[in-house]
């Protein structure tokens, strides 16, 4: 017998669970789009079995099926998928980032012939579409699934189960305490991101220096103000109130700095930062966290046409997945510094390791 599994909205997320479920023995996966090139693409790309836009085709006789379009696409989805005949017993989840509005949309349509689950891959990247999707994405990351109490301990632990292939750990969460915590570790410093780029973007109208000097650790920091604007949107207006809640305390956090700037405190600053400090070297290491870290080498590489090809070929051709490089300082006829970014430790310490064996000079 084989599991159905379908997935609407393969793009970042949902073609990243479709990769570590297809190929399973007995699974087929489903992938979901009204539009003609996004089915075509995710054929290509060889994330789904089965491409369809009809939706009814989508969910006929399916055991799970994923939602895994933008959150403000949700409820209409939800609605849909409500009105079509489904599998008895078929588990409907999704992966929004929120959780509070979709699990109330869910209790509000209830169905007693299929069980809704709430779920939150905690890992992602700025980065969109079915090309960024990849089999290790939620590796090493946590997956908040928040159950209502009416669905049953079977259900619940077939979908942990399912979900064991994305080699994420798994926890159960309230949806109103996760968008909560959610909202403080990863929707707040997504809108600090944008509001500190952009405050450097007005002042950068005056003096290109300014986007000059930014290289570095500013646009690390800032990685999470690339991401994607639909989908950010849609998170930020869904979490509007606890988010309104949490810029109000972080006026408060940066009113603090002014009156220590105004009265020249240099006691309260030094507080202020070992209070950070203590805080920081508490957090949690060796997971994933809610925004993704970057794993960066350097390499010397010679100006020459072609160089980031080579090296991009060079650790494709070792199924070394990179997921960034730039190069840092490039004059003509001068050794060029090529920034390489991997999403995990291991397969930086791979890239090191084959870079140096044909003759690289590698910085880390
Ligand atoms: N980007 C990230 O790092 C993470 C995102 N999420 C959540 O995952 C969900 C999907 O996000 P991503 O995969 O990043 O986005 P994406 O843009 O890569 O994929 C979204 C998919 O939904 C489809 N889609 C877009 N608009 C649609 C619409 N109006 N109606 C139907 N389908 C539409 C797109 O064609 C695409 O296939 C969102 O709910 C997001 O909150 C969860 C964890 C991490
Ligand atoms: O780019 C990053 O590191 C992210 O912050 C990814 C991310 C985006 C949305 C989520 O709900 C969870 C993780």
């Amino acid at each position: 017998m084989t599991t159905k599994i379908t997935i609407f909205g393969v793009g970042l997320i949902g073609g990243s669970l479709a990769l570590c479920l297809k190929d399973k023995p007995g699974f087929t996966v489903v992938g979901h789009s009204p539009r003609p090139n996004s089915l075509k693409r995710m054929l290509e790309r060889g994330v789904v079995d089965v491409a369809t836009s009809s939706m009814e085709e989508a969910v006929q006789d399916a055991d799970f099926i994923f939602l895994c379009v933008p959150v403000g696409n949700l409820e209409e989805y939800l609605q849909e998928l409500y009105r079509l005949p489904l599998k008895p017993g078929c588990i409907i989840t999704d992966v929004g980032s929120t959780k509070a509005s979709v699990a109330a949309c869910a209790q509000k349509l209830a169905r007693h012939d299929v069980h809704f689950i709430g779920g939150h891959p905690m890992a992602g990247s700025e980065r969109s579409g079915v090309d960024a999707a990849t089999t290790l994405l939620f590796e090493n990351a946590f997956y908040v699934l928040t159950p209502p109490a009416s669905v049953p301990e079977e259900a619940y632990f077939r979908l942990e189960k399912l979900l064991t292939y994305t080699r994420a750990q798994i926890v159960r969460v309230d949806p109103v305490m996760h968008d909560q915590i959610v909202g403080a570790i990863s929707h707040l410093p997504h809108i600090i991101a944008v509001a500190l780029v952009n405050q450097i973007c007005d002042y950068n109208a005056n003096s290109e220096l300014y986007r000059t000097l930014a290289a570095g650790g500013f646009r690390d920091i800032t990685r999470i103000a690339s991401s994607d604007p639909i989908i950010w949107r849609d998170i930020l207006l869904s979490n509007r109130d606890v988010l309104l809640g949490q810029l109000k305390d972080w006026n408060r956090e940066i009113s603090t700095f002014v009156s220590l700037l105004e009265e020249r405190n240099g006691e309260g600053i030094e507080e202020a930062f070992q209070k950070a400090n203590l805080f920081r070297s508490e957090l949690p290491e060796g997971r994933k966290g809610a925004i993704t870290s970057l794993f960066d080498i350097y390499i010397d590489v010679p100006d020459t046409p072609g160089i980031i090809g080579q090296i991009a070929t060079e650790l494709g051709e070792q199924h070394i997945n990179l997921s960034n490089m730039q190069i840092i300082e490039n004059r003509e006829d001068v050794q060029g510094l090529l920034r390489l970014s991997f999403r995990n430790e291991t397969e930086m310490e791979r890239a090191k390791e084959h870079l140096q064996g044909i003759g690289y000079k590698v910085y880390f």
